[in-house]
């Protein structure tokens, strides 16, 4: 059983009304969230069927839900019944009872698909339009969407309106259209029962909401008098991309009524050199909410710049500090991070033929982008490519984006944090990332003996990796 902590306890205990909890990395909050909902059921004796937890992803609701299963005072019947799911699915439900007919959901293939057919009738060069450039055009079309903003030139919005005409004519919706539908029966005063039913509304990861979901969790809670618990760290809103805005989070708890809002400020994650080192980044994002991050921990962990020549230098070296963590700590979980899927590749395959038959090894070593790592834990990460690249430093917006990313990644870490930089990429010369020295770091050229010395003493201490 967990053993709160006092700042947790006051939250989990707070009197049944609406609540914005600002959360640490690594300050417990999905564990939170998860055992409020089991004080409300109990305490308050709100009907598990009455409760929606909205989550972001379908893995983030099933991860919630198993931990629910797992509580001691829930029945199955009760957590069986909680309404847990994206906001997309939860919303798909709620428009059902009223609209029988919706069209049915374009899959992935499909969008993609349109959206070609789209650009290919505006810009006419069929094959001069890439599966990148489609997918671009994709995520600005959420963007646009879900932010209620004009298309960044006329050639975009000429492409959203030939797409939007192709799925009107085939009568089909893409996911964006779940939620434009809910908030416009909202602001139409269209009832939909689902919401009338509720009691109880929480949304885990609220930094990453958009300005629809925005409109959609105001109108549950203002108009269905929805009392809402949302949880979020405006310090991990990484999907502006997507039109997600920390500045929602930041201004939740006053366009809310009746409401409380409270910090969870302790890192349970992390040793107390990277925690160290993710504040002293973290606080050179312009517009965040000033909290405190406090480790649990009191041992200092490593965190550590290496300077390597190239990409292949690199990935060689991440190899062998791989192996030789296995090697001496075959607990260790490892997480290998970069911003995209690209640069993780040259060292993903580098390791499989190192490696080969070592399927276990490879289980423990996970590789993820920047974005995928968000809301997992490693005991060892490693940071590729920690070089200025060009979606960097454009302006000061787009640059506490990459901040808030590098945040992220940095604080996935538990014992040992390594970021390399290669000094040329593609055969050019490249420049250290600003955030690294942000983070009051200096890059020193790779040592592989000091380092892997380094890396095992900080193991060490830790009893559950040290067998
Ligand atoms: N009271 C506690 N005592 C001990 N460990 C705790 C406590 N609360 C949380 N933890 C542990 O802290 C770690 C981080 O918890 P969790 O993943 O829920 O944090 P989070 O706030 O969602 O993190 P992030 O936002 O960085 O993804 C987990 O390993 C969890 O078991």
């Amino acid at each position: 059983m967990t053993q709160w902590t006092d700042e947790q306890r006051t939250i989990i205990d707070e009197p049944f009304r609406s609540t914005v909890v600002i959360a640490a990395p690594g300050s417990g909050k999905t564990s939170v969230l998860t055992e409020r909902i089991a004080t409300v059921v109990r305490r308050d004796r709100i009907a598990p069927n009455r409760i929606l937890a909205v989550t972001f992803t379908r893995q983030a609701a099933e991860h919630m839900r198993q931990k629910l299963t797992r509580h001691d005072l829930l029945t199955f019947r009760a957590t069986e019944s909680l309404r847990i799911g994206t906001f997309h699915a939860q919303i798909f439900r709620a428009l059902l009872e009223v609209t029988p007919n919706i069209p049915v959901l374009l899959n992935t293939r499909e969008q993609f698909t349109m959206m070609r057919t789209a650009m290919c009738r505006v810009v006419r060069k069929a094959d001069e339009i890439t599966h990148r450039a489609v997918i671009e055009r994709l995520t600005e079309y959420s963007r646009v969407v879900g932010c209620g903003i004009r298309p960044a030139s006329r050639e975009s919005g000429r492409v959203f309106t030939a797409y939007t005409k192709l799925k009107r004519a085939r009568n089909r919706w893409d996911y964006d259209d779940i939620l434009l539908a809910g908030a416009s029966a909202v602001e139409k005063g269209i009832d939909l029962p689902f919401f009338d039913r509720l009691q109880y509304l929480l949304v885990d990861e609220f930094q990453d909401t958009n300005a629809v979901q925005w409109a959609l969790v105001a109108a549950m809670h203002h108009r269905y008098q929805i009392p809402i618990f949302v949880v979020g760290d405006d310090d991990q809103s990484v999907y502006g991309f997507r039109g997600a805005s920390p500045g929602y989070l930041q201004r939740c708890s006053s366009a809310t009524r009746d409401c409380a809002e409270m910090l969870l400020t302790h890192n349970f994650r992390s040793d107390t050199s990277i925690v160290h080192c993710a504040e002293q980044l973290i606080r050179h994002v312009a517009h965040r909410i000033d909290k405190p991050l406090r480790p649990v921990s009191q041992t200092p962990g490593l965190v550590r710049i290496a300077m390597v020549r190239d990409e292949g230098d690199e990935a060689a070296a991440v190899v062998a500090l791989v192996r030789f963590i296995l090697q001496i700590r075959p607990q260790a979980t490892i997480g290998i991070l970069a911003r995209t899927r690209r640069q993780l590749y040259l060292t993903w395959r580098q390791m499989d033929t190192a490696v080969g038959g070592g399927a276990n090894a490879l289980n423990a070593v996970q590789f993820r982008t920047f974005h995928d790592s968000k809301g997992r834990e490693w005991d060892v990460v490693v940071l590729l490519d920690l070089v200025v690249s060009r979606a960097v430093c454009r302006d000061a917006e787009l640059d506490d984006d990459e901040r808030r990313l590098q945040y992220v990644a940095m604080t996935r870490a538990r014992y040992v944090l390594v970021g390399f930089v290669p000094m040329q990429m593609a055969g050019r010369k490249t420049n250290v990332a600003p955030f690294v020295f942000e983070s009051g770091l200096e890059p020193a050229p790779l040592i592989t003996a000091t380092l892997m010395e380094e890396v095992e003493n900080a193991l060490t201490v830790h009893t559950e990796v040290s067998c």
